[in-house]
């Protein structure tokens, strides 16, 4: 629709870009410049907007996460399309990496899958470029902390915000060195989300809670990601102990793979809702990136139902 819309506006001038740009075409481009850049422009909409607006409407977020790359980009650019329009409130979008030490079986696998179909960080913005600005709902990239420091802090984060993207999770960034990737982040429009863990000592959990930007992760359980029968009933403590230290959002990760699982976090009195594993299983285990996409939409809208 942007690029359509964005046709139209430059066809009704009837300007051939074979001619240098007349001075009244300038002044032209000067006066539709701030709406042929909303045309284009990637969504602004942050973590943050989306909560507030969720709490405003007592809903609780679907934040899914898939790999990118995984079967493929196309895939994934359409994954992203579908999780949208099903009903995902964010989407947290991981960067396949070699050494993926907080995941389970599953995304290991899936990021492995990935890493060798040859996908990279660039191609994965490439991607991004075009399917952001068709998303309605935000996405929070996941990449480990590494990639990040290979890139450089700041080239990182500029494409981020180049590309539309606000908000990033990086699992295995210790709390004292997020310093840097805090600057870097708040300068380039990136909220930078912060985990804590049923074993964070207490005075630690607050430190996070208080550096964590757009919502806090609380991960469910000790251990790597990966879908798990029944979700401990701690979390129901663990999210009063940190609702008592911040107002700003909570949402739950880890070993949440059924409705059931969504509906009783939810209850318990999560912002937002994340599941993993149990969509990228789907999606790598399928026969075809067809079949894979059909169950995986079904798999997603039973999600969002336990939480209308
Ligand atoms: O896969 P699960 O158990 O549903 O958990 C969410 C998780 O996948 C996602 O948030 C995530 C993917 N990789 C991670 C590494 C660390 C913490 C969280 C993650």
């Amino acid at each position: 629709m942007a690029a359509a819309a964005l046709n139209a506006i430059c066809f009704k001038t009837n300007y051939n870009i074979q001619q240098r740009p007349s001075s009244s075409f300038i002044s032209w481009t000067n006066k539709y410049k701030p709406a042929m850049a909303a045309l284009t422009s990637a969504p602004t909409v942050g973590l943050s907007e989306t909560f507030s607006r969720l709490k405003q409407q007592r809903k609780v977020a679907l934040i899914p996460y898939i790999t990118a790359g995984d079967p493929d980009l196309s895939t994934t650019a359409e994954v992203l399309k579908i999780l949208d329009s099903c009903g995902s409130d964010i989407i947290e979008l991981g960067v396949p990496y070699s050494d993926p030490l907080a995941d389970g079986p599953v995304i290991q696998a899936a990021a492995a899958r990935s890493l060798a179909r040859g996908t990279n960080f660039d191609k994965i913005i490439a991607m991004l470029k075009e399917v952001v600005p068709q998303l309605s709902c935000p996405i929070a990239l996941f990449s480990y902390y590494n990639p990040i420091l290979k890139r450089g802090v700041q080239k990182f984060m500029t494409t981020l915000n180049d590309t539309g993207i606000h908000g990033l999770v990086v699992p295995d960034v210790p709390l004292e060195e997020t310093e840097i990737l805090r600057k870097e982040a708040s300068d380039n429009n990136v909220e930078l989300v912060l985990l804590t863990t049923p074993t964070t000592p207490t005075a630690r959990m607050k430190a996070i809670v208080e550096a964590s930007e757009g919502f806090v992760y609380l991960v469910s359980s000790v251990g790597v990601t990966g879908a798990r029968a029944s979700v401990s009933e701690k979390v129901q403590s663990l999210l009063k102990e940190i609702k008592e230290a911040t107002s700003k959002p909570v949402a739950v990760g880890f070993g949440i793979s059924k409705p059931e699982h969504v509906k009783q976090v939810a209850g318990w009195g999560a912002d937002g809702v994340i599941v993993g594993s149990a969509i990228v299983k789907i999606l790598g285990e399928a026969k075809s990136p067809e079949e894979g996409l059909k169950e995986f939409e079904m798999f997603t809208k039973s999600l969002k139902s336990a939480l209308l």
